[in-house]
């Protein structure tokens, strides 16, 4: 992960937790670049001797014994005055701070910097002209303006913004009606939301345990709808495992009724009386091997 400071920046392997406001652990590996990421006052967490986690503390060289900790703020909780912040630059004199209209808003608003006509049912990619750094541990989301969308049909897609990314920010408006939308400078036609990020390490299993909701998805909870969705290459292996469902589920019927002392007579069953192994034979199914 890119750790940025007022100082500079670096290159790290740190592990991703999610602590408000410290979404980053630093390795003792990596104590010696903890003091200058300390000092700037970014998200650093360290681990400190006995599993203790020490937050906000200024990294002090100590010659003997390698780093210690000094004018420590915390070892409970995150009391350092440590606020996320979404560095922006612009780029060009076209580009504009993004705004929030509110002071609840979850996004930034962000401004088109060029005169461009997204046309009918197709799709323009707008620079905005600024460059943007978020904060350790998040990125930055591009998500349609409500209002966009409403009234001119205007949507956004793409819209992932790396945290190591520092090209032109750029939105890619789509227009879905069958009239051409201009933009014009300094339109607001997006925004811009912050969201936590994590990476887990990615482990493979032979297969995963079931769920009660299978593989249904699409509108599968829909009234009427079956909504079971394959994986690709999958087809063969989905269906034996529907016949095989659906085998389970008359059985289970068929049990149920047998509870219920229904279907006494099902042709499906051999019942003591019926059954050639005499009447301590237990009701079995016909197809029991
Ligand atoms: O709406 C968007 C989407 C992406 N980007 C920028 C930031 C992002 O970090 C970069 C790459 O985007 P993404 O990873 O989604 O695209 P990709 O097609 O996978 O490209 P790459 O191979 O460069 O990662 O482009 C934007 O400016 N606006």
């Amino acid at each position: 992960m890119l750790i940025e400071t007022k100082r500079g920046s670096w290159d790290m392997k740190v592990a991703v937790v999610d602590f408000s406001p410290y979404p980053v652990v630093l390795g003792k590996d990596w104590a010696g670049l903890t003091q200058q990421v300390a000092q700037a006052g970014e998200a650093v967490r360290e681990p400190f001797h006995k599993q203790k986690w020490v937050m906000g503390a200024r990294v002090v060289r100590n010659q003997s014994q390698g780093y210690s900790w000094g004018r420590r703020e915390s070892t409970r909780g995150p009391s350092m005055n440590w606020k996320p912040v979404i560095r922006w630059a612009p780029l060009s004199d076209k580009a504009h701070i993004p705004t929030r209209a509110y002071d609840g808003a979850a996004g930034y608003d962000l401004y088109a910097a060029q005169e461009q006509v997204v046309p009918a049912q197709n799709r323009a990619l707008i620079n905005t002209d600024i460059q943007v750094s978020s904060p350790p541990g998040s990125y930055l989301r591009i998500a349609p303006r409500s209002g966009l969308a409403l009234r001119h049909a205007i949507d956004v897609a793409a819209g992932v913004v790396d945290p190591d990314y520092r090209g032109n920010l750029a939105v890619l408006l789509v227009n879905q009606s069958n009239t051409d939308y201009k933009i014009c400078p300094g339109d607001r036609i997006a925004q811009m939301i912050c969201e936590r990020i994590w990476h887990p390490k990615l482990t493979k299993y032979k297969e995963l345990p079931d769920t009660q909701r299978g593989g249904k998805g699409f509108g599968s909870s829909d009234k009427g709808q079956a909504g079971e969705s394959q994986p690709p290459g999958k087809g063969k292996q989905t269906e034996q495992d529907q016949t095989l469902r659906e085998e389970i589920k008359s059985l289970r019927e068929e049990l149920e009724k047998l509870k219920a002392g229904q279907n006494q007579a099902s042709p499906q069953i051999i019942t003591p009386e019926t059954a050639t192994g005499g009447t301590n034979s237990r009701p079995r199914y016909v197809g029991e091997a």
